[in-house]
């Protein structure tokens, strides 16, 4: 059994080794050659699987991708192929979730702002979006979400339509796969007449795929509304964004949104759940024996925390700052945008860091927010 894996998956030898023969390669120089006699692919979102790719494939049988998105994939093509497909549902909804969180936790910060009572729009209420949701409804903001689809399936939530969504935001974040087909399209889903019926002064979050919004007419519109604050994590062009854009942008990250470890291993890990049942390998051990121990000291607290207090404890865990900053310096260089994702910071979830509560106070928003809480 040969599976070949992308080499930033991480936990592959710890999971597969015992099993397979594994091979590793950067994800985006994967190619037709490099399939001959492979039965298990195993790729992120930088791998381009098409009929090209699998033209060689003699003895694939199984292709796995540790990620939620799966707009990289021609499905079609490979269930014609008869290979199995599956993709990592969820894996990195937590950290994404807490990326927006510490984003609009920092925006805040920096012009001191509340944001409890903000209207924000959550475009694409599924995985990432719920998680987005739950840490800011922890904050008390004003959540709407807008997801046709899940609001036609029966979903008990409320849902707004994307034109309510948008029309009095504070606040947009975006969660939806891309997609050019169907009833709800999201391809530029924000293009330059959404954008012009934003309130100039709207946050606007991104950290689903780029050409969810029309870059170069973001462009235009921040350049005309000044007062507009943007953090983007993913970016049209992808891994050349627009240098332009980043000028504009208030938080810039590499697409690391989803990029905690235990995001990352649990990618790995679901892959290797959906192949033990069909390869028949025992059960995988636990996730988190795969982990290193956070070593992160509890903190104590005698009183619930302010909006600033809350934000020192998030950057205790994760260093949005320090992400945004090696953007700015290097996602411009030539292989910069990819380097910086190799090499991102070792992230934990806000899990990772427990707070003990001395004295009576309400504790539970903390733990919906994300924070381990010691009793
Ligand atoms: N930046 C990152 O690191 C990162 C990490 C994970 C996922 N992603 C991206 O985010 C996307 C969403 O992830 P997810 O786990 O929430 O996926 P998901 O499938 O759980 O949820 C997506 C939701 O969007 C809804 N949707 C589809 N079209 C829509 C439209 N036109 N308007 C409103 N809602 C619409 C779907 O009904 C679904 O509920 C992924 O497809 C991936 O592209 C990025
Ligand atoms: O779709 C996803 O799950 C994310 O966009 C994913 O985290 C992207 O990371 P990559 O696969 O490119 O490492």
């Amino acid at each position: 059994m040969r599976i070949l894996a992308d080499e930033n998956m991480p936990y592959v030898e710890a999971l597969f080794a015992e099993h397979a023969q594994i091979t590793t390669k950067a994800g985006r120089a994967i190619n037709a050659d490099d399939l001959v006699d492979i039965d298990v692919l195993l790729v992120r979102s930088v791998t381009q699987v098409n009929r090209t790719l699998i033209a060689k494939a003699n003895k694939l049988k199984y292709v796995g991708s540790a990620t939620i998105g799966m707009d990289h994939v021609d499905q079609q093509a490979l269930a014609e192929r008869d290979i199995r497909f599956s993709n990592a549902p969820g894996c990195n909804a937590v950290g994404v979730g807490q990326w927006v969180a510490q984003v609009l936790l920092t925006l805040a910060d920096k012009s001191d702002e509340v944001l409890k009572g903000k209207k924000l729009a959550v475009i694409g209420a599924g995985n990432t979006g719920t998680a987005a949701a739950k840490c800011l409804q922890a904050l008390g903001c004003d959540v709407r979400l807008c997801d046709p689809f899940k609001a036609a399936s029966g979903d008990p939530r409320d849902f707004v339509s994307l034109d309510e969504a948008l029309d009095d935001a504070d606040i947009v974040t975006c969660h939806v796969p891309l997609t050019k087909d169907g009833e709800y399209p999201t391809h530029y889903l924000l293009d330059r007449q959404r954008l012009e019926s934003l309130k100039p002064n709207v946050w606007i979050l991104n950290a689903c795929r780029g050409a969810v919004i029309d870059n170069r007419a973001l462009i235009d519109w921040a350049k005309a509304n000044p007062q507009a604050r943007i953090a983007l994590d993913v970016w049209e062009g992808e891994p050349n964004p627009m240098p332009e854009l980043a000028d504009l942008v208030e938080i810039a990250t590499p697409h690391i949104a989803g990029y905690s470890l235990e995001g990352k291993a649990r990618g790995s890990y679901m892959l290797y759940q959906w192949l033990a049942p069909q390869l028949t390998w025992p059960a995988p051990n636990s996730l988190a024996s795969l982990l290193p121990n956070p070593n992160q000291a509890p903190i104590t607290c005698s009183a619930a925390p302010s909006q600033s207090q809350l934000l020192s404890w998030c950057e205790r865990v994760y260093d949005l700052d320090l992400d945004d900053r090696l953007f700015r310096q290097k996602a411009f260089e030539t292989g910069g945008f990819d380097g910086l994702r190799k090499n991102h910071q070792p992230r934990r979830e806000f899990s990772a860091l427990t707070l003990v509560p001395k004295g009576k106070f309400e504790v539970n928003w903390l733990e919906q927010f994300g924070f381990s809480v010691g009793r």
